[in-house]
């Protein structure tokens, strides 16, 4: 019989009979809870926390919540294959781990060990620009894994130059450009405890180890890290872009462009007309703009308008299996995994990232194979009841 990702449910009770049980809950969605415990308010605020206060966060999960799938019987789901063609890249399932900075907070192993969890199941794990770790070490934890390099588009020319420049030679291929964050949005869960990663050296070590960004300091950040950290602030992105800039980073990038924090079919056409390669349809979260649109509530329009054109993915709300199958049901070519795999890193590092993509995979397959699906390709508009809206 083919291996599936369902198999990991037997595996779990066999090892249950010889008494070892999971270290960590199998419902993904009570990670936060345990993180909350484990770690201390500052970094567990920032990464549950969102903008304003919390609709947008709130509303994604009721954005998915609210959808309901109605499986179909009689349909040969014996042998089943998760694997999807993205951005021309062939992945084991139609999942990526979302971007996300600052995983120092969260355990000491951090990027690396998110990076070598996701590479074992041949999953993309996208590195953020803000990491704890330098681009080229985290390459290095990778080994021939598909690498994916996120990018703020930074201020300084020179210093985005460089980023693009050490993310090839790290090996990268595809670039996810952030476009949602030109600036920090009003976050009260951070202003109330005065949080901010950055004021702590976290989420710097690209910027603090990068000839561009260094060339601009009159000392180097070990002699004067406030110096260092305001000149992160103030460049690490750009509220002054427009969509003619783009055309500097299609020359500057040989591989595909996924433009990150699309809601308006119009931009996502923007994207297309501009020469990208994909969209991540995404609000961060819920962590920029408050009482913005839920991220699936946008996913149906941005697929229509822009589906034959470019790959449509989508993060903002991803929880359990049957988010996944729902996703690609209202357009989503594949989703990218945010908080929970940060709070199964914080959790038990590396092996807690582990559990949570094993997790996740297995109740997607179940889900899929349970709604009459062998293959997440015959996934439509179909398996959803009448949104109720
Ligand atoms: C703590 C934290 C840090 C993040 N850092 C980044 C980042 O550096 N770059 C980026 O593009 N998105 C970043 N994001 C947004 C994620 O990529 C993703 O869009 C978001 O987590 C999806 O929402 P969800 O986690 O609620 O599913 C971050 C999110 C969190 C929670
Ligand atoms: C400079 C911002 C990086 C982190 C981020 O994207 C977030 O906190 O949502």
């Amino acid at each position: 019989m083919a291996r599936h990702w369902a198999d990991f449910q037997y595996e779990i009770y066999l090892n249950g009979m010889s008494g070892t049980v999971p270290r960590l809950p199998t419902d993904l969605t009570r990670l936060e809870g345990l993180a909350e415990h484990r770690l201390g308010p500052g970094p567990v605020g920032y990464v549950a926390g969102s903008a304003g206060d919390g609709s947008t966060a709130r509303a994604n999960r009721a954005a998915l919540e609210r959808r309901r799938i109605v499986p179909r019987m009689l349909r040969d789901v014996h042998e089943r294959d998760l694997s999807v063609e993205v951005l021309g890249r062939p992945l084991p399932a139609p999942l990526a781990l979302a971007p996300v900075g600052v995983l120092s907070i969260m355990h000491p192993d951090a990027e690396p060990a998110a990076a070598r969890a996701a590479a074992a199941h041949g999953v993309p794990y996208v590195l953020s620009s803000a990491s704890s770790t330098p681009i080229e070490q985290v390459a290095e934890a990778m080994g021939d894994a598909e690498r994916w390099f996120q990018l703020y588009w930074s201020k300084d020319r020179e210093v985005t130059r460089s980023f693009l420049d050490r993310a090839k030679a790290a090996g990268f291929t595809v670039l996810v450009v952030t476009l949602d964050t030109p600036m920090l949005a009003w976050r009260p869960r951070d202003l109330d405890q005065a949080y901010l990663p950055f004021l702590h050296g976290v989420g710097t070590a690209n910027y603090f180890t990068d000839p561009a960004f260094l060339a601009g300091l009159a000392k180097p950040p070990q002699e004067d890290p406030n110096a260092a950290v305001l000149r992160f602030l103030g460049l690490f992105a750009d509220p002054g872009k427009t969509w003619p800039d783009l055309a500097f980073l299609r020359e500057h990038w040989d591989g595909p462009i996924v433009l990150k924090g699309i809601l308006h079919p119009d931009d996502a056409r923007e994207a297309a007309d501009a020469g990208m390669d994909g969209v991540v349809v995404s609000n961060h979260g819920g962590r920029q703009v408050a009482g913005s649109v839920a991220a699936a509530d946008a996913l149906p329009g941005v697929a229509r308008a822009v589906g034959d054109r470019l790959a449509v993915l989508f993060d903002s709300g991803v929880r359990t299996g049957d988010d996944v199958v729902k996703a690609l049901a209202l357009g989503a070519r594949a989703v990218l995994l945010g908080r929970p795999y940060v709070y199964g890193l914080a959790l038990d590092g590396q092996r807690g990232v582990d559990h949570v993509i094993r997790c996740l995979l297995a109740e997607l397959d179940l889900t899929l194979a349970l709604s009459g699906h062998a293959t997440p390709s015959t996934v439509g508009t179909a398996d959803l009841a009448a949104d109720p809206g």
